[in-house]
């Protein structure tokens, strides 16, 4: 009997999708440095965050976003019992999240938006264009789940309060944070020579340049939703990550940020969705399903 077993391990599709979900959660949180966010220096804005408790955070997903990728097989269409039922599953998975966490919410933006994109790019795996995983995505978000609750989240309270629709609507509109922004800046600045990690930092400087974060904007109004907005133009337009003048201006953001207690969580989830797309466009293994 040998200890290890060095035959290639077939795994479904489902399971693919899950660990590429899981892959770009870490991937986001270990990404440094990222402005008031967790990451390899630091909780950033957040008291009761670390990096530990994201990487556990994530990894207790991947039973749900395998879930949501095998229903969405079974279901193999777009329509109200796929949306149904990754509504159960995604309220499944915040519970599991939240049971590891010990309360603390980590992901529940991003269960939504990669499980959104987990169950997109499951109905088709031979079309894993962003555009094309992005647009059954929000056919998915515009059906309304009768089973939802309706709680006064932080993301509503901010609706009654500013008019921002956040990451319901970000979702229904097809991602433009990640189509328009994200991943035009990450392919630019690799292209450029800017290193991964770099590019990483671009593509998330390039969601906070226009995003309404619901997240900034419950913490610090619209005062904080300006400072994180101009401050990651400013940025960009300095030569972004991988310049010094670049360095200076994100290393004042990150000051001003966490001075104003605002962390851009909605834009550190949709860069998580931007390195899924970018995996799964890349052709990293869906369709293989070998490991
Ligand atoms: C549709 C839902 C997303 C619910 O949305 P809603 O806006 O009502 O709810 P929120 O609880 O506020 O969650 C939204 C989270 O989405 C992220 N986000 C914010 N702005 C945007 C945006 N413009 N685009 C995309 N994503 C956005 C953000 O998540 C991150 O922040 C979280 C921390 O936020 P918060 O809880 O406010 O925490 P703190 O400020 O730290 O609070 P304190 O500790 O200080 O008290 C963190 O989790 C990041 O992920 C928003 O928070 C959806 O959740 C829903 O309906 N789910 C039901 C299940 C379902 O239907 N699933 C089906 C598909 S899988
Ligand atoms: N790295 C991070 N720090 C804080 N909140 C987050 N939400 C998602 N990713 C996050």
């Amino acid at each position: 009997m040998h200890a290890f077993n060095l035959q290639p391990k077939t795994i479904s599709v489902a399971e693919r999708l899950a660990d590429l979900a899981v892959d770009a959660l870490i991937d986001e949180a270990d990404l440094s440095p990222k402005p008031a966010l967790v990451d390899r220096r630091g909780n950033g804005a957040h008291t009761d965050l670390h990096l530990g408790l994201m990487h556990a955070s994530a990894l207790s997903l991947w039973p749900a976003f395998k879930e949501m990728a095998e229903t969405a097989i079974e279901c193999g269409e777009v329509g109200l019992p796929l949306r149904e039922a990754l509504g159960r599953i995604g309220r499944e998975g915040e519970q599991a999240m939240l049971a590891t966490t010990h309360g603390v919410n980590t992901h529940r933006g991003a269960i939504w938006a990669l499980g959104l994109l987990v169950a997109a790019a499951a109905l088709e795996p031979e079309s894993s264009g962003a555009s094309a995983v992005t647009l059954r995505a929000a056919r998915l978000a515009l059906l309304d789940d009768r089973y939802a609750p309706r709680p006064l989240s932080h993301g509503a309270q901010v609706a009654q309060r500013y008019g921002a629709r956040g990451a319901r609507e970000e979702a229904q509109l097809g991602f433009p944070a990640v189509l328009q922004r994200a991943l035009p800046q990450l392919k630019r600045s690799r292209s450029l020579g800017h290193g991964e990690q770099n590019a990483r930092l671009d593509a998330l400087l390039a969601i906070m340049t226009r995003l309404a974060d619901t997240c900034v904007l419950y913490r610090a109004g619209e005062q904080g939703l300006h400072t994180m907005q101009s401050g990651a133009q400013a940025v960009l337009d300095a030569g972004g990550s991988a310049s010094l003048a670049g360095r200076r201006r994100l290393h004042e953001l990150d000051q001003q940020l966490i001075a104003l207690n605002a962390s851009p969580g909605g834009a550190a989830d949709l860069l998580a969705a931007c390195l899924f797309i970018d995996r799964i466009e890349s052709g990293a293994g869906v369709t293989q399903g070998v490991c």
